[in-house]
């Protein structure tokens, strides 16, 4: 993190307004005979300059907000509550409910864009690196020369190698893929980015090279929102840290907060699994997003759980952030 560590989260008041604003932001998935609760009554804003990581186990929810926010699900989706998109110049517009038409002139690539999880499947398997790069500046206003020699330095940012863009995604390594992909997102220079596992196969050094590229992309006023396993990630990059369980946000706090003293104890599980903490998983599973409990849903897996738990708790302002816990570990926390 380049920025001076915020002692709670940033707020809307005397700072730039957010760019990003959800609200409810609910996703279910009807299978036959099942409910899938993806995401639930998800909130949160995400302020220029801003790199938000949110974090969580596989499953919980992570890259099904990604894709809400970009119209992106499938038809078997039900979205619901409020997703508004602040530009700097211009009218609000609410992601949830703006037309396919919008989404894809004015909105995906352009406003928000996105690195996917799966490059080696979102990349068009029949242009080279250097075509898709060059088509994706000139849609958005490059002129052919100024596309070419864009998407020669877009390439280089992500650590590929100039001539690697004249290999098709199949030619690519994954590590590769992920970086055009990058590249991808990255060349048009959208106010907001969602970046949804962007590490994905690269070794250390590149990994670190990515993160330190979307860090620097907030510290020029972008907002970045960052999915990812990956904590050790969160903690270089982050200002601020969402922990998602079984759909729900359960834990907000700015990256320090976070890392120093988290207050639910599944966020101090997950740290507790890092190798350079006590090395020790999560003990259990995720419950079945079909099916719920009607408390909180970490209580079957946590030391703290009481007869209270049946109840869900709230996400509720703590002072330094947000918490949903009946018995948080940080004192003066709400019960
Ligand atoms: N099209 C779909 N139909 C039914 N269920 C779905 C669909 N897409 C996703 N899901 C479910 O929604 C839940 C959340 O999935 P999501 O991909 O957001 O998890 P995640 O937190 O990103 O996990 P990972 O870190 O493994 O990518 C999962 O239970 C997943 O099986």
């Amino acid at each position: 993190m380049t920025t001076s560590a915020p002692t709670s989260l940033p707020a809307g008041t005397g700072r730039r307004p957010a760019l990003l604003s959800v609200d409810g932001l609910t996703v279910r998935f009807r299978l036959p005979g099942a409910v899938v609760h993806a995401v639930t009554d998800l909130s949160l804003d995400l302020h220029p300059g801003e790199l938000l990581a949110v974090v969580g186990e596989s499953g919980c929810g992570k890259s099904v907000l990604a894709h809400a926010l970009l119209g992106l699900l499938p038809r078997n989706a039900t979205v619901t509550g409020q997703a508004r998109l602040h530009p700097a110049a211009g009218e609000p517009v609410d992601l949830i409910t703006a037309g396919e038409r919008h989404l894809a002139r004015q909105v995906r690539g352009r406003a928000v864009g996105l690195v996917p999880q799966s490059p080696a499947t979102a990349l068009t398997p029949v242009r080279t690196g250097r075509r898709l790069l060059e088509e994706t500046l000139r849609a958005h206003g490059h002129p052919r020369r100024a596309a070419a020699d864009a998407a020669e330095r877009a390439a280089v940012d992500v650590g590929l190698h100039p001539a690697d863009l004249d290999r098709y995604p199949h030619e690519l390594s994954g590590g590769m893929a992920q970086r055009l992909a990058t590249a991808l997102a990255l060349a048009p220079d959208p106010p907001l980015l969602l970046a949804d596992e962007p590490t994905t196969g690269l070794d250390r050094p590149l990994v670190d090279h990515t993160l330190d590229l979307l860090r620097r992309r907030c510290d020029t006023g972008a907002a970045v929102l960052l999915i990812t396993h990956d904590l050790a990630a969160a903690r270089r990059v982050a200002d601020t840290v969402a922990v998602m369980y079984a759909s729900r946000i359960v834990e907000h706090r700015p990256t320090p907060a976070l890392f120093g003293q988290p207050g639910h104890p599944y966020s101090a599980g997950l740290l507790d699994a890092l190798p350079e903490r006590a090395f020790t998983p999560v003990p259990g599973h995720p419950p079945m997003l079909t099916d719920l409990p009607a408390g909180c849903p970490f209580a079957p897996r946590c030391p703290r759980a009481t007869d209270s738990c049946h109840t869900r708790p709230r996400l509720a302002d703590d002072g330094v952030g947000r918490l949903a816990c009946h018995h948080p570990l940080t004192p003066g926390a709400p019960t």
